[in-house]
């Protein structure tokens, strides 16, 4: 399968390093780029092939739509005239296929997927929707290219793209404002650095780690830590009385929302 991206940014950057340490070939991946400097250096880090030239994906199996969700109309009414049988992968947030595919001269052989940055170390996890004109041939074709970035996650209503990108497309972020959060606070106790990082990071990847290899919900491996007058119980009121747990539902409520509101403002011309 030969494959070009189109936008060599932070994602393109994380799936390619998970096709890398999957072993996919890297001959087999292009990827068109605006910026010299990404250029040179997505060569460099994976030796794939990079160029400005969007003609290129005429030779393609797949091609990944990887740039904004701002620069997709202009790219693909463009790359309309360069479409034969190839699978489009769209990676970018909120744009709805119907959209797309009008831009696109009415293809629609066209993918939605929503994956996250762990893809670089193939422990992501992507939402795929497939519009109507894909083949089962080319579903496979997506799922097995995302599936080397971490899990696949199929959704047959395209709006749960947008709930799939609040909770795991932006996740990360979340997780990582978490880490910086504990971080801070193992500093203001009185820790270095190294052993704030070591402290918090292992707390996650231990606790993470833990929850899913257990077949516990995670509100009961956290009873499991919360002793009865103890320390883990005054912390968690804390985070209750500030309203943690409502303000990252909020969050993640409001991530959708902008979800939706980027289709619905950049979908309509
Ligand atoms: N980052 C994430 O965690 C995730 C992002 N996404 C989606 O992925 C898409 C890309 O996001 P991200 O990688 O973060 O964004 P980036 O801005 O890092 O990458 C996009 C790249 O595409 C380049 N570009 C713009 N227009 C063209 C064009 N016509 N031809 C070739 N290259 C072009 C941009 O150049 P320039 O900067 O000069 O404009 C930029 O280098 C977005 O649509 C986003 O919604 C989905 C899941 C997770
Ligand atoms: O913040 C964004 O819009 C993109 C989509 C999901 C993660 N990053």
């Amino acid at each position: 399968m030969k494959i070009s991206f189109i936008g060599g940014g932070n994602m393109a950057r994380a799936i390619i390093g998970g096709l890398k340490q999957k072993g996919y070939s890297m001959a087999t991946i292009s990827v068109i780029e605006l910026d010299a400097a990404k250029r040179e250096q997505l060569t460099e880090e994976f030796g794939i092939h990079a160029t400005e030239h969007l003609p290129s994906v005429a030779n393609a199996d797949i091609i990944v739509l990887a740039v904004k969700p701002q620069q997709l109309r202009d790219l693909a009414i463009f790359l309309a005239s360069f479409l034969n049988q190839q699978l489009v992968i769209s990676i970018a947030a909120g744009i709805p296929c119907a959209a797309l595919s009008r831009w696109l001269n009415g293809y629609r052989a066209i993918v939605r997927a929503m994956p996250n940055t762990p893809a670089q170390i193939q422990v992501g996890i992507s939402g795929l929707y497939a519009a109507d004109g894909v083949s089962i041939e080319q579903r496979e074709q997506a799922d097995l290219l995302l599936s080397a970035a971490g899990s696949t996650l199929w959704v047959d209503d395209e709006q749960k793209i947008d709930a799939v990108t609040a909770i795991s497309g932006s996740g990360p972020a979340y997780v990582f404002y978490f880490i910086e959060a504990l971080e801070q606070a193992a500093l203001e106790l009185g820790f270095a650095p190294y052993q704030a990082r070591a402290l918090s990071l292992q707390t996650f990847l231990g606790a993470s780690k833990l929850a899913s290899q257990s077949d516990a919900p995670a509100a009961t491996l956290r009873a499991q830590v919360t002793s009865k007058g103890g320390t883990t119980e005054r912390a968690i009121l804390s985070m209750e009385q500030a309203g943690i747990k409502q303000a990252i539902i909020q969050a993640a409520q409001a991530a959708a929302k902008r979800a939706r509101e980027l289709g619905e403002q950049l979908g309509k011309d």
